[in-house]
């Protein structure tokens, strides 16, 4: 049997409208299943919990990044497989599996049970991540995005937040233990993850292995914001890991210390707190490959 977990959010309303396509496979495959339609944000990772004591044997995000995190947060540590129907904006962490935008190409996927165990990220001992959690410039855009998004749309309030932060954006001094090496610096922007693709495509951990037993870190330190625009489009390809900005490092355990509370990108979603820990949980959350 398998759940379906639909953001009707996701991807401009895309996810909902993709319904009957789904139904339309699923009854022509003699396949049990059901909709779940998320109501508000968080309650994919309800619907998930009781889809679990359901005995659905596969769950199934019908959504972007953020519907496969709340699912994610709802299944990790059951033996039951995530499915992804990648239907939201970025869609960054179905990107890194090559699982396909077209709704009957991704149900196929489900239906060969093709499963493997990929790690987790826990964040300060109570979120699952999956994907990429990021702080500096980047996670401060996304705090502005969500405000500006009240009065403008998609492009220009992402145009806004990103001229708004650009201007005063001063880098934050941060101490981060790596595996128990301790090193201060003034950061940009930094990222950790089990995955390769943040923001709609940019391959900002590019070394990244989901089933490698290690959380990927990025550190790019204080650069000028006119160099800093060169990066970005360098860390589309994953080229930004050759210039001198940049520190790469791979590790189990992980602890932040900000001087001031920092915004927390976690799988695109954002959290604020001045001290992040993060630790590696091998082969927690079964997925649905090709
Ligand atoms: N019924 C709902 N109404 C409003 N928001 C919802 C609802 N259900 C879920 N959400 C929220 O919608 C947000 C966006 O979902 P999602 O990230 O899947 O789509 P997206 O932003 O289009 O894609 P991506 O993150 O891949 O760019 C999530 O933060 C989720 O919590």
């Amino acid at each position: 049997m398998i759940a379906f977990i639909v953001n009707p959010a996701a991807g401009n309303g895309k996810a909902y409208k993709m319904i009957p396509k789904i139904e339309k496979y699923m009854n022509e495959k003699n396949i049990k299943y059901k909709f779940f339609i998320t109501k508000y944000p968080g309650h994919g990772t309800v619907l998930a919990r009781e889809a679990i004591k359901d005995d659905f044997e596969i769950v199934v995000a019908v959504g972007g990044d953020g519907t496969v995190h709340e699912v994610i947060n709802g299944i990790r540590d059951s033996n039951v497989a995530l499915g992804i129907i990648p239907l939201g904006t970025g869609n960054d962490f179905a990107r890194y599996f090559r699982i396909p935008k077209d709704v009957y190409k991704a149900l196929e996927i489900l239906l060969m049970k093709n499963t493997k165990f990929i790690d987790s990220a826990v964040i300060n001992k109570y979120i699952t991540c999956n994907n990429v959690a990021n702080i500096g410039i980047d996670a401060d855009v996304a705090v502005q995005v969500t405000r500006f998004k009240r009065f403008f749309s998609g492009i220009l309030a992402y145009t806004l937040s990103l001229i708004n932060v650009l201007f005063k954006y001063k880098p934050y001094n941060v101490k981060i233990d790596i595996d128990g090496k301790m090193i201060k610096r003034k950061i940009m922007l930094a990222a950790f993850g089990n995955c390769s693709f943040y923001g709609g495509g940019f391959k900002i951990l590019p070394d990244a292995n989901p089933d490698d037993g290690y959380l990927d870190v990025i550190i790019v330190n204080e650069i000028s914001k006119f160099k800093l625009l060169f990066l970005l489009p360098m860390a589309i390809f994953g080229k930004h890991t050759s210039l001198k900005c940049v520190e790469t490092y791979k590790a189990e355990k992980i602890h932040i210390d900000a001087e001031k509370e920092l915004a927390l990108c976690v799988d695109g979603e954002v959290i604020l707190s001045n001290t992040i820990v993060l630790n590696v949980k091998r082969n927690s959350v079964k997925i649905c490959t090709n």
